[in-house]
């Protein structure tokens, strides 16, 4: 384990501390000693859980065969148009009985709403797949209108994040609603809303946080090595996400997945600081920092003061293998819920499930239809 990646300390440690963090130019300081000195209303208070130090993990050296073919065969079990029978899928069962364990939040609404009675609703929403359709152009992956007339309803009464692997930029430009909370690049840019007084907040103090900044330099050579080194593939494309790259394989010949995907590692077997993870027809190329969705979910609620789990309800829908991190913090705080779209099943820590995009803004227009009609009109 190597410590060179870490970019956020704290002099004084201890669980559930309130701590001051200063944002400076969009880096955080946690010691007093590294602190510049503060400017008025440049902080943000947050009780924090986390940890001194964002550590690295290891990454390995070069996988076997089998690590290839394991991503590949993930990347081919998360494609929504590929057909596949159930019992091709470990430990998942037939449709019927993973509905059983993962029923649909549309008919256990009323349910979800019984859980939430007392409590914050705080939403948390993934991008592609669940905002939006996937579609094999990513820079088309638009949202539609109404479903941008559903988010920003939602957030109109529920402090409502998105979180996603595409860049900063890429998805305010997608979903272009101020009043939202964003993490871009897996968790690892968070910011919090341009609109200054939200109904639900009386003040929104600026917010954002980079724990990965120190790995913009390696992430644009490495884009440009897989650039040229990808090129050749056809179909094959690298977009890139700032803190993160995908090598997209959607537009290539599954017989061709095997080899691109070893040309990937290769690359990577020079950059044992960073770390590579399958989604849906992509390989994400990611920093080795203990920082995911997950750590992003308990970053933004305890920035929003809901330190304590009793308070607060938050509901994370999301498709993808990355969200997985985020059901699963949801499921061991024993608070709030997962909801995963798909329409297949899936090996997945989220207690409910919606089948499409479509059905997701069914869930959000439903949700704020239930707040207006709640007797406190939508408080
Ligand atoms: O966390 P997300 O918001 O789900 O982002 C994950 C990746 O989503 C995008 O790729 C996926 O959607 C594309 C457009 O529909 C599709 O062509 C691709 O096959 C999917 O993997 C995005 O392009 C990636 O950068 C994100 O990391």
């Amino acid at each position: 384990m190597t410590n060179q990646n870490v970019v956020v300390s704290d002099a004084a440690s201890g669980i559930g501390m309130a701590i001051k963090l200063a944002i400076t130019n969009s880096v955080i300081y946690t010691s007093s000693a590294q602190k510049p000195p503060p400017s008025p209303g440049s902080y943000i208070t947050i009780s924090r859980k986390f940890p001194k130090k964002i550590e690295t993990i290891e990454t390995g050296q070069i996988p076997a065969a089998s690590k290839i073919n394991a991503w590949v065969d993930s990347m081919r079990a998360s494609s929504p148009t590929h057909v596949r029978p159930a019992a091709s899928i470990p430990d998942a069962g037939d449709y019927s009985s993973w509905m059983l364990n993962h029923p649909s939040a549309i008919d256990k609404f009323d349910q979800i709403i019984r859980a939430s009675e007392g409590k914050q609703i705080v939403m948390f929403m993934d991008y592609d797949g669940t905002l939006s359709p996937i579609v094999e152009d990513p820079d088309k992956a638009f949202m539609s209108k109404e479903m941008r007339g559903a988010v920003r309803d939602a957030a109109r009464h529920f402090p409502t994040a998105i979180v996603t692997g595409r860049c900063m930029d890429k998805v305010c430009n997608f979903v272009r609603l101020g009043e939202l909370y964003y993490a871009g690049s897996h968790g690892m840019d968070i910011k919090g809303p341009a609109t200054k007084t939200l109904k639900y907040k009386k003040n929104n103090p600026p917010m954002a946080f980079q724990p990965a900044k120190e790995f913009l330099p390696m992430i644009d050579e490495v884009y440009k090595i897989l650039f040229e080194k990808t090129k050749s593939t056809e179909g094959a494309l690298v977009e890139n996400n700032k803190f993160c790259l995908s090598v997209h394989f959607r537009c290539v010949d599954e017989k061709s997945w095997a080899a691109l995907a070893e040309q990937v590692k290769l690359v990577l077997n020079d950059y044992p600081k960073l770390e590579l993870t399958p989604g849906r027809k992509v390989l994400e190329v990611r920093p080795a920092i203990k920082w995911d969705k997950g750590k992003a979910l308990e970053f933004l609620l305890e920035s929003l003061g809901y330190v304590n789990s009793d308070d607060v309800f938050p509901v994370y829908i999301g498709d993808d293998r990355t969200d997985e991190d985020a059901f699963k913090v949801l499921r061991n705080r024993g608070c709030g819920l997962g909801i995963i779209v798909s329409k297949v099943p899936k090996e997945t820590s989220a207690s409910y499930s919606l089948q499409e995009p479509s059905e997701v803004m069914w869930f959000l227009q439903r949700l704020v239809e239930w707040k207006r009609m709640s007797p406190r009109g939508g408080h």
